[in-house]
Order: C-alpha cells, then sequence, then structure tokens
C-alpha cells in the first residue's frame, strides 16, 4: 500500500469510528484493528503495528469518548503521536558542520540507490555552499576497496573538502563478505556518519536488511529512496526501529533535486492527510513569483481567497512542476486527492478546472462569496467551457473547501521570505486560538491552557504539525 493510500484508510478508519453513535470497547477495536491492517499492509513490521495497538489502547480513554469530546481528534492525536514516535529514535543523527571536514559513509544492498543518493546528497551541500568530494569505494571485484577509501578520504581532507562522502561497494557473492569489508572501510576511514540506505519497496524486509546493516556498522542515519511512484512507505518505520537511527532525507525521484530533508511531524502530519502549514508556507515562497508573494499573503491574511487567486495558484503550480508536493502539504487537499504517482490525472484536473474558470466574469473571479455563482451562471459556465456542469459544481465545492480552510488565516501576521517557520513564531496565542477548531480549544482548556500548551512547547510551528495546521477537516 503505497504512504498516500495508507494515510486514506487510516483517516477512513477514524472517520468511521467516529460516526458511530456510542463509541465502546467493540468500536475502538474495530478502528484500530482496521488501522493494524494499513499498517501492515504498508509494510510496517508486524511487532511495531501490535506494540503501536497497544499504546494507543492504554492512551486513549474510553470514558473521554464517551463524555462527548472530540473522539476523531483524540484518536487522530493518539496515532499521529505514535506514529512520529515510530519515526524518531530519540537522538538526532550527526550532522556534518560546514567549513570542518566530516566523513560520511554510504552502505546499502545494490540497487537501493546508494550512488544515486551519495550525489543527491553532495549536490546538496554543494548547493548550499559546501565544498564535498565522493570516494567510489564502490569497486566490484577490483581492486582493493579499503586502500581507494582511505586514499581518497586523505586525499580529499588535503583539499579542504568539509564534506567527504564514501560510497561503498552493495553487492557481493557472499553476504558476509559485503559485511566484512563495509567493516573494513569503516575501520579505515572512521566515518563521523554512516548513513544506510534504503529501497522504500522493499517491502517487510526492511526490518531485517537495516538490522543486518546496524550489526555489521555503526549505522547513524537512514535515507530511504524511491518515496515516489509505487513506493511503500512502511518500510521506514521499520528502518528506524531496526537501526535506532533517524531518517535524515527522502529519495522522490531520479533526478539530482528529487530529494527532500525528512522532518517527522510534517511527514506524518501529510500522511494523515492532516496538512503542514509551514511546508506549504514554505512552498509558497518557492511556487509563487516574488512580486505577487506579499500580494497573495495580504489577500489570504485578510480572509479573502477568491477564485482568482486559486486559478493564479493553480498557474504558478503547473509552472513549477511537482504538484503532488505543493498539495499534499495544503490541508484539505489531501494526499487521497492529489496521491503522489498521480500527478497527471491531478494536473488533468486543475487545468479542466482552469478552463471552467476562464469562462467566468471578472466579479466572479474576485468575489469570495460563492453564492454569485448560482445555478444558471454554473450552467452557462459549463457550456462555456464545453465541460459538464457536474464538473463546475465540483470544482466548485473544491473551492469552497479550500476557501474555508484558508479563512482561519485571517489575521495572521505575515511572514516574510526566509522566516517561514516564523509564520508560527509570529503566531500569539491569540491568534492560535482563532486557527484552532472550537473543540480543540475546548479541549485544550481555552486561552489559559493554550498559552500554557504554547509555553511548554516553545514553538508553536510543533503544534501546527501536531494539529493538522489548524486545519479544520
Ligand atoms: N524513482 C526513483 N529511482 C531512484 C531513486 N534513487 C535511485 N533511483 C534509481 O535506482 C536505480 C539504482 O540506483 P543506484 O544508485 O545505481 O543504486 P546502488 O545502490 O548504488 O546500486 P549499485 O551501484 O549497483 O550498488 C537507478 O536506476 C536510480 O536512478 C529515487 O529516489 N526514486
Amino acid at each position: 500500500m503505497v504512504l498516500a493510500q495508507l494515510g486514506g484508510s487510516i483517516s477512513r478508519a477514524i472517520q468511521q469510528m467516529s460516526n458511530a453513535t456510542i463509541i465502546d470497547e467493540k468500536v475502538l477495536n474495530e478502528c484500530l484493528n482496521e488501522i493494524t491492517r494499513a499498517l501492515l499492509q504498508s509494510d510496517v513490521q508486524f511487532k511495531l503495528v501490535r506494540d503501536m495497538q497497544t499504546n494507543i489502547k492504554k492512551i486513549v480513554n474510553l470514558d473521554d469518548l464517551a463524555a462527548g469530546h472530540n473522539k476523531r481528534k483524540i484518536i487522530q492525536q493518539a496515532i499521529f503521536n505514535e506514529l512520529c514516535k515510530m519515526l524518531d529514535p530519540g537522538k538526532p543523527a550527526f550532522t556534518p558542520k560546514k567549513g570542518k571536514t566530516s566523513v560520511v559513509m554510504f552502505v546499502g544492498l545494490q540497487g537501493s540507490g546508494k550512488t544515486t543518493t551519495c550525489t543527491k546528497y553532495a549536490y546538496y551541500h554543494q548547493k548550499k555552499g559546501w565544498k564535498p568530494a565522493l570516494v567510489c569505494a564502490d569497486t566490484y571485484m577490483e581492486s582493493d576497496p579499503v586502500k581507494i577509501a582511505v586514499e581518497g578520504v586523505e586525499r580529499f581532507k588535503k583539499e579542504n573538502c568539509d564534506l567527504i562522502i564514501v560510497d561503498t561497494s552493495g553487492r557481493h557473492k557472499q553476504e558476509a563478505a559485503l559485511f566484512e569489508e563495509m567493516r573494513q572501510v569503516s575501520e579505515a576511514t572512521k566515518p563521523d556518519l554512516v548513513i544506510f540506505v534504503m529501497d522504500s519497496s522493499i517491502g517487510q524486509a526492511a526490518f531485517d536488511q537495516a538490522q543486518a546493516f546496524k550489526q555489521s556498522v555503526a549505522v547513524g542515519a537512514v535515507i530511504v529512496t524511491k518515496m515516489d511512484g509505487h513506493a511503500k512507505g512502511g518500510g521506514a518505520l521499520s528502518a528506524v526501529a531496526a537501526t535506532k537511527s533517524p531518517v535524515i532525507f527522502i529519495g522522490t525521484g531520479e533526478h539530482m533535486d528529487e530529494f527532500e530533508v525528512f522532518d517527522v511531524k510534517p511527514f506524518v502530519s501529510r500522511l494523515l492527510g492532516m496538512g503542514d502549514w509551514s511546508g506549504f508556507m514554505d512552498k509558497i515562497h518557492e511556487v509563487v513569483p516574488m512580486d505577487q508573494q506579499p500580494e497573495l499573503l495580504q489577500k489570504l491574511s485578510e480572509g479573502n481567497f477568491t477564485l482568482r487567486i486559486m486559478y493564479e495558484q493553480f498557474q504558478n503550480i503547473l509552472k513549477m512542476g511537482p504538484i503532488g508536493q505543493v498539495f499534499s502539504m495544503l490541508p484539505g487537499f489531501s494526499a487521497e486527492l492529489m496521491p503522489k504517482g498521480r500527478e497527471k490525472e491531478s494536473q488533468a484536473k486543475i487545468k479542466r478546472y482552469m478552463t471552467m474558470m476562464d469562462s467566468m466574469t471578472n466579479e466572479e473571479l474576485d468575489s469570495s462569496n460563492p453564492k454569485l455563482m448560482n445555478e444558471s451562471r454554473m450552467m452557462r459556465i459549463a457550456r462555456g467551457s464545453g465541460r459538464h456542469i457536474r464538473e463546475v459544481m465540483e470544482m466548485m465545492e473544491e473551492y469552497k473547501r479550500l476557501a474555508k480552510i484558508w479563512s482561519k488565516m485571517k489575521g495572521l501576521k505575515i511572514p516574510k521570505k526566509g522566516e517561514m517557520s516564523a509564520l508560527s513564531r509570529n503566531m500569539n496565542a491569540q491568534h492560535m486560538s482563532k486557527v484552532l477548531p472550537p473543540q480543540m480549544l475546548k479541549q485544550i482548556g481555552g486561552m489559559g491552557g493554550l498559552q500554557n500548551l504554547m509555553k511548554q512547547m516553545g514553538s508553536t510551528k510543533d503544534m501546527m504539525g501536531m494539529f493538522g495546521g489548524g486545519g479544520d477537516k
């Protein structure tokens, strides 16, 4: 099961449960069994899934649910926390420092994408002004890989490279020989960090494979590749558990820049279709041309999400490319609606929407009042664009949903370029209280509770991630 589907299945299971009139143990168990099935189908290791189920049962208090608290949010929160826990081994990976020499060794099986990932990793740092170097000790049946690795590292140290990446072999006739060679390269080059590269589509084998590598060398971080297309994501969770090391990047395609820093909370937020405001705001700065940014953010902060804004953003997004990435960050546009690997369909849908909007009047495009769009106008637009009225209605529904979510941005201070997470910093409890759904605010203990919580957490960014960025869906 691909990640987007996993998120969808979990959300559906929670939704079904919260539709039940009475939440008793049976209903909760059914919901958890559904989630368990979804996780297993996504190749999360059985033991991890079982532990998660036990933990959620411990956390979720049935009395709270019976008392009419927001059941969906309580369960969703518990699942959110458990998934985060699975992906967060509790200690960060070694982080190389620019200007100071670090040796980073890559290990992983043949075909896992190791060599590609070494290059992406080097390129990622080079773009940020580092001086990386790549030592290819990935010499199958030729020369002495240990000697090559040592000589390479020495040479690049002399050349003042600050990030020396050692690529090791991933193939051997004998598994034992592969691990022995890896151990020797590690001993000889003394890496500051060993990164285990894993193909996300290896399924249930992830845990054992990761563990085997960890037992031979001191794996300190994981990079999961091929998260695009048909990738199964569950293996990532298993690899973290097996190596007790965090995932630091994910590979999302064959190209050099299809490489993303991995952040647990936004990832899980997106996975559960909860959206990720901070990531989305970062994306706005990437996607929306500089000269349009202040105006757009101003309009959004005034709560005016018009059809024209939607149109312009569609335009920008089509120009920019990886549409799925942007939309999955936008609360409301869950990964299920804009699934990765189905970008073409999503793109076609957006183009359809834009054609329909081309048949609208300026007044309609610039109004944030969807009531203007009555049935006769919708018929005209459908005729004008050669589409069915059903499609116009569908687009309007999409618009209303987005506008509702965006309306929560009203009154927020506008972050400046380069301080995206400052969206959160800029917000005080007052703002947060506007953004959060009222039931959730009550659950936290009103304004007082919110202020306390914000103090404890230190930053509202975490809260945004935790609560799905304030989108009340
Ligand atoms: N779709 C996709 N393909 C990837 C990604 N990363 C690597 N690949 C592809 O996976 C294949 C194997 O990648 P390599 O980098 O050669 O793998 P390796 O682990 O170094 O394998 P050996 O060099 O043979 O040991 C290549 O076709 C890459 O283009 C990714 O994130 N997404």
